[in-house]
Order: C-alpha cells, then sequence, then structure tokens
C-alpha cells in the first residue's frame, strides 16, 4: 500500500472511515491500509505514544483525540506546509486554534463531539415527566421510571446509563458533572488547580448515589459501547453518550428507533448545563515517508463533502461551520440545529493549559472519580487527594 490510516472502530466509525478511504482510492488511484485501533481513548494514546517515541513511519494518518495535540505535537508535521496557509478556512476557529501548536497546524479538524441527553421519549411520555433540567430531577425521574418498569415486568430496566470505567470517557462524563455544579473545570486558565471545592465534591457524591440505585454496578465499566447496548436494547431510560449513538439507536436492529429523544445535559443545583468537548482530528506523522501524499489524504477526509457524509449517514458532528446550515444534515440529525450552542460552547478539558502533562492529569482526575463511584472515598475526599496529587505533577513540569 502507498500509505496507512489508523481509525477508530467505535459504533460504525471504522466502516466509515473504510468508505471515505475508498472514495480516495477511487478518486487517485493509490492503495491505503487501514489500521484499526482501540475504543479506548486512554489505551489509543499509549499505542501512539509507543510508536510515535519510537520514531516509526508504520502509520501515515493518525487520528487524533481534541487533547492530544500538545502532547503529541513533536512528532506531527506542520500541515500549512503541505496543505497551504489556508487549510483550515471554514472549519470552527477554536478547533483550529487547539490544533495549532507553536504556529504549527498539527491536525485537521475531522469531527468536533460533545455530550448529550439521550432518553426514552416514550417511557417520559407515559408517565407523565419531561426531560430533567438538573441533576436532581433526572435522578428522581429515573428513579420513579424504573421502578414503575419493573413492576410491570421490565426487569431489566435501568434509570441512567454513563461510560463509569476508569479512562478518558470517564474524565467528560465527570467534567461535565462538576462543570454543571460550579465545581470549575479540574485547572483553570491559569493553570491554578481548582478542583478541591464542595461544589466539585457534591456533584461526585451525587453520581455515587447512582450506582447500584439507577445505574447498574457493571456501569463502573462502561465505556461509550456498553451504555450504547443497554439503552438501545431497551433497557435504561437516559444515557450519557456523544451524538454518534443517534444512528445508531435509528437503525433497524434498534429496539428504541423512533423513541428516543436528545437534549442538553441537565445542570446541579448551582450551575448551568456543560457538555464535555471531544472530537478527533486527522494528523500525518512526521515520520511517514510520503508526507505530500498522507496530507491530501487528509484534506480529502476532512473535506466538505466526506465531512457531510458522516453527519448524514451516522451523527458525526461537522467541524466545518456551513454544515451546520445544511438541510440535508438537518434533516438527518435534528439536534445538529437544536443544540448548535452546545456543539459550540463546549467545556474544554485542561489539555491547552497542562501541556506534555494531560495525560497524567486526566488519569488522576478520573481515578479519583472512580473511587467515589466504587463508595472507597467521599467526594471531599477525593478532591483533597487528588488536589495533592495534581500539585505533584505540576510541580514536576506544567
Ligand atoms: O463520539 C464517538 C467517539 O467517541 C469516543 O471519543 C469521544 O470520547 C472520548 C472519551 O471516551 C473523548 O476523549 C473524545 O474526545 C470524544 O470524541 C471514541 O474514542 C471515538 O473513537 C468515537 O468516534
Amino acid at each position: 500500500a502507498d500509505l496507512t490510516i489508523s481509525c477508530g472502530a467505535v459504533g460504525a466509525e471504522l466502516e466509515l472511515c473504510e468508505q471515505g478511504v475508498a472514495a480516495w482510492e477511487e478518486k487517485t488511484g493509490h492503495e491505503v491500509d487501514i489500521v484499526s485501533t482501540p475504543n479506548s481513548s486512554t489505551e489509543r494514546l499509549s499505542l501512539y505514544q509507543q510508536i510515535l517515541s519510537a520514531q516509526s513511519g508504520d502509520i501515515d494518518v493518525l487520528q487524533i483525540d481534541v487533547v492530544w495535540p500538545g502532547l503529541l505535537a513533536n512528532h506531527l508535521l506542520d500541515l500549512h506546509q503541505t496543505l497551504g496557509e489556508k487549510a483550515a478556512q471554514g472549519h470552527f476557529a477554536t478547533i483550529v486554534d487547539n490544533n495549532t501548536v507553536d504556529g504549527r497546524l498539527v491536525a485537521m479538524p475531522w469531527f468536533t463531539d460533545a455530550g448529550v441527553l439521550y432518553y426514552r421519549k416514550d417511557l417520559l411520555e407515559k408517565y407523565g415527566f419531561t426531560p430533567p433540567e438538573t441533576w436532581q430531577e433526572l435522578t428522581e425521574t429515573a428513579t420513579q421510571i424504573q421502578a414503575k418498569e419493573r413492576e410491570a415486568g421490565s426487569e431489566k430496566m435501568w434509570g441512567y446509563v454513563f461510560q463509569g470505567r476508569a479512562y478518558e470517557g470517564l474524565t467528560c462524563n465527570a467534567l461535565e458533572w462538576v462543570a454543571s455544579n460550579d465545581g470549575g473545570a479540574i485547572v483553570d486558565a491559569d493553570g491554578e488547580i481548582t478542583i478541591d471545592n464542595p461544589n466539585t465534591a457534591s456533584a461526585l457524591d451525587l453520581a455515587a448515589s447512582w450506582i447500584g440505585e439507577i445505574t447498574p454496578q457493571g456501569a463502573l465499566n462502561y465505556s461509550e459501547e456498553e451504555a450504547r447496548g443497554i439503552f438501545q436494547s431497551g433497557n435504561a431510560v437516559f444515557m450519557r453518550n456523544w451524538p454518534y449513538a443517534w444512528s445508531l439507536t435509528q437503525s433497524d436492529d434498534s429496539k428504541v428507533a423512533g423513541k428516543v429523544g436528545v437534549v442538553k445535559l441537565p445542570h446541579g443545583a448551582e450551575g448551568e448545563s456543560a457538555a464535555a468537548l471531544g472530537g478527533w482530528n486527522l494528523a500525518v506523522s512526521k515520520y511517514s515517508e510520503n508526507p505530500e501524499l498522507a496530507s491530501q489524504l487528509v484534506a480529502f477526509l476532512t473535506g466538505e463533502p466526506e465531512q457531510k457524509r458522516r453527519a448524514i449517514q451516522a451523527a458525526y458532528n461537522p467541524t466545518l461551520t456551513a454544515l451546520y446550515q445544511d438541510e440535508e444534515v438537518l434533516a438527518a440529525v435534528p439536534f445538529f440545529g437544536t443544540l448548535y450552542d452546545t456543539f459550540t460552547n463546549a467545556v474544554a478539558r485542561p489539555s491547552a493549559v497542562t501541556g506534555d502533562n494531560y495525560g497524567q492529569v486526566s488519569n488522576a482526575f478520573f481515578n479519583a472519580t472512580h473511587s467515589v463511584l466504587s463508595g472507597e472515598q467521599s467526594g471531599a475526599q477525593a478532591v483533597a487527594q487528588l488536589k495533592s496529587e495534581l500539585s505533584r505533577i505540576k510541580r514536576r513540569r506544567w
């Protein structure tokens, strides 16, 4: 093959990547190998760090998470050099900024992401509820519907599923609980560690109270796909997930097709709804033997026709702003219109400010959160310990 690209394999994303690559092969006559990567963003990062630190040219084009540009920049090509200064024109400026490290465009935006709340329209209607505005309301609605559905014979019904495994996805969920309860964003824009506050502690305690009650104990090991599996088989009232789950819940083999609504996530007693900013980008390895050709593939996959196809077919949020005005896109995924503000105001994880240390910061945060969810310590104990751990990491470098 002329090139190798790595793609994620969550939901339908590998298939979508294969289709995009096949279209480019057809257009150019080049051959591309596709390497699929682990579903967990945390595991994917370790894999990439191994490959790149060995300066291996095995993968030319890498799908990289929105929190990685700072971590991987030294191993990535400046795409301004191969695609020109205007390469990223038309994409959300905040994402382009995020992907620009020391003036170098190290990745092209491919899709953006933000946490949203999926709910069972049919069940809320059946029992006379509206989608919850606050986490407290979600807890109450989920508790009541779960109890009533179980009484009516749906023994496997749960109130709320989310990503509770100790990995990057839990950092995103917990950041949403904390930011929407006025607890801040782990580390603030000036690099100050702000996590040890009562609003953060109470947000984590509320989440811990769900486990075993409205959320299965097994959720302590759920990532995106396990949560989707439960919701899509009709066994949950609410689910926190990313937009990709929309198309799959509407597919022919879904038990909940036509019964799902999507709204912004609830907020805490103190704050306003917050969605974690996610998303993926395409980068070219500095060790690629074919940087020009690899850049051409990146330009094609991140271009308008591909982004539109991916939005319509599989609900991947475009990074090209104009596609949010596109009628076909809005018809396929109505909440790209109704939740536009959620996507543009999503809360970033502190990757820009913590630089090379982001991986350690996120690990410390998701492990602390996981220990609260699993009942090992209270929210207050966890955030106090987390503060000293983050201070240690900060003292070493940041
Ligand atoms: O929305 C589909 C994508 O879901 C994952 O990525 C998102 O969650 C990650 C945490 O689990 C987060 O770091 C990333 O920024 C989000 O976009 C999954 O890793 C992707 O493969 C998938 O396309």
